[in-house]
């Protein structure tokens, strides 16, 4: 494709997909990447730089990434136009370039445009949100034993209240909907008709069995011993509970799983190593105190759009917070690796922020493309940097006897560490 604003580098190749998935990576793959709104300039260009000096020296200038910037939020609608936030070509971009990197971007609260971040998920039908969680020696913790700490939440990314379907209190199309509510569905549990918003909340069969199916092969792929379903199916018994009971029929169906000791939790074998693999559920909000009280018990975990999102969050507090707190968005080919964090606009373009959450991002990225070395090489210099307690703000004001670091030169303690 032509692209009006994003310069395709000279050097370079594309990343392809096989029919299987499987990636064929050259030694100089070109790989789009999104600034990022508010802190995007603190934590993007010492990703690059780190990113860079991991590959060069793993690879001795062998393999080497061009970088391609394409543009959303702020920055396109400076390039292209007022209301530009998410070109078409960006899009295009991540299509045809296959794996790709990008920044956080600023969703206003309560009116104005839908969350940029959303609309790249659902336009590219990434409907994975992997995020894993896991315990850096030495880094901060409100919890006793970080080191049980050790998750991977596999969110459902497409659908959920987050796929964007609600009305405003007062409008015709709030007032249409209640009004067939009311007299066409007998709905007759709203209780303020005449100022309420309205939003749905879609789950599908498809939508939920092909998470699960993702979560329960990472299982499988990566010796994991169990998957817990998360979900407030007690409440929510057709959109929550089904996601409950179709997770558990794919085990059935595609993994072998029977009860375990009568139910309803379940187990299979490994297909391999025989070793059992449970799988379990637990309802959400017993969940948030679960994964603070008996963290060891809980290993790659399974759940909706929106409890994935709170679930991140509270899981990252537990690591050391959302400044250290990677994910990656996938769909069967494409893949977008991002930060959990957001902007942070009070920190904006000071230099301030913890550059973490999107170099381990980065670091999930060129395992993705099959890059371990340098994949290696990155948490080996993150560790020297936390081992030698040269951190950024957010650790520093937790840590007895740190030094304060910028975001950019915790990006050059990590390269030094490598
Ligand atoms: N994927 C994306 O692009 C996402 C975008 N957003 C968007 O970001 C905007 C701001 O959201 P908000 O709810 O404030 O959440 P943020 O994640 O932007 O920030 C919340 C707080 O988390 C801490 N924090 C965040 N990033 C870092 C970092 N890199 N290093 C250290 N600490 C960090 C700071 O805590 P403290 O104040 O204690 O120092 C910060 O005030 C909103 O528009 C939201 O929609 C939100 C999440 C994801
Ligand atoms: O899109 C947004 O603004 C917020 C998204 C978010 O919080 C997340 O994906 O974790
Ligand atoms: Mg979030």
């Amino acid at each position: 494709m032509r692209y009006s604003n994003i310069q395709v580098p000279a050097q370079g190749e594309k990343i392809t997909v096989n029919a299987d998935y499987s990636l064929n990576v050259p030694d100089n793959p070109i790989i789009p990447f999104i600034t990022g709104d508010g802190i995007g300039v603190d934590v993007t260009p010492p990703m690059l730089k780190v990113v860079d000096a991991a590959v060069a020296k793993a690879y001795g200038g062998v393999r080497k990434i061009s970088w391609m910037e394409v543009y959303a939020g702020e920055k396109a609608t400076q390039l292209y136009d007022q209301d530009a936030w998410m070109p078409d070509e960006t899009l295009e971009a991540f299509k045809e370039f296959v794996v790709g990197i990008k920044g956080p971007l600023t969703t206003p609260v309560g009116g104005g445009i839908r969350s940029l971040n959303v609309a790249l998920r659902q336009e590219l039908d990434l409907y994975v949100c992997q995020r894993p969680v896991m315990w850096f020696e030495g880094v901060p913790s409100p919890v006793r034993r970080p080191e049980d700490v050790d998750m991977i939440i596999f969110r459902e990314n497409s659908e959920d209240i987050y796929a964007g379907i609600e009305w405003k209190a007062g409008s015709d199309e709030a007032k249409k909907v209640i009004k067939f509510l009311t007299e066409e569905m007998g709905v007759t549990k709203i209780r303020f008709e005449e100022n309420c918003g309205i939003g749905i909340k879609p789950v599908s069969k498809q939508g939920t069995q092909r998470l699960v199916r993702k979560a329960l092969q990472y299982c499988v792929d990566n010796n994991r011993d169990s998957l817990t379903l998360v979900h407030k199916g007690n409440i929510m018994k057709y959109t929550e509970g089904a996601f409950k009971e179709w997770g558990y029929e794919l085990a059935v169906e595609e993994f072998g799983a029977e009860l375990l000791d009568g139910g309803p939790w379940m187990v299979f074998k490994h297909p391999k190593t025989g070793k059992d693999i449970i799988v379990k559920d637990v309802i959400a909000d017993a969940m948030l105190q679960q994964i603070l009280l008996r963290p060891a018990e809980y290993d790659v975990i399974a759940t909706l759009n929106l409890n994935g999102d709170y679930l991140s969050d509270a899981l990252a507090a537990e690591v050391g917070g959302i400044g250290i707190a990677p994910g990656a968005n996938l769909s069967d080919s494409v893949a977008i690796f991002e930060a959990t964090h957001g902007t942070a606009p009070k920190y904006a373009g000071q230099d301030k922020v913890n550059p973490g959450s999107l170099i381990l991002s980065a670091e999930m990225m060129l395992r993705h493309m099959g890059w371990i070395e340098p994949a290696d090489l990155i948490l080996k210099g993150v560790n020297a940097a936390i081992g030698a307690k040269t951190v950024t703000y957010d650790f520093e004001r937790l840590m007895d006897g740190a030094t304060l670091l910028s975001s950019s030169e915790f990006g050059d303690a990590i390269i030094a560490g490598m």
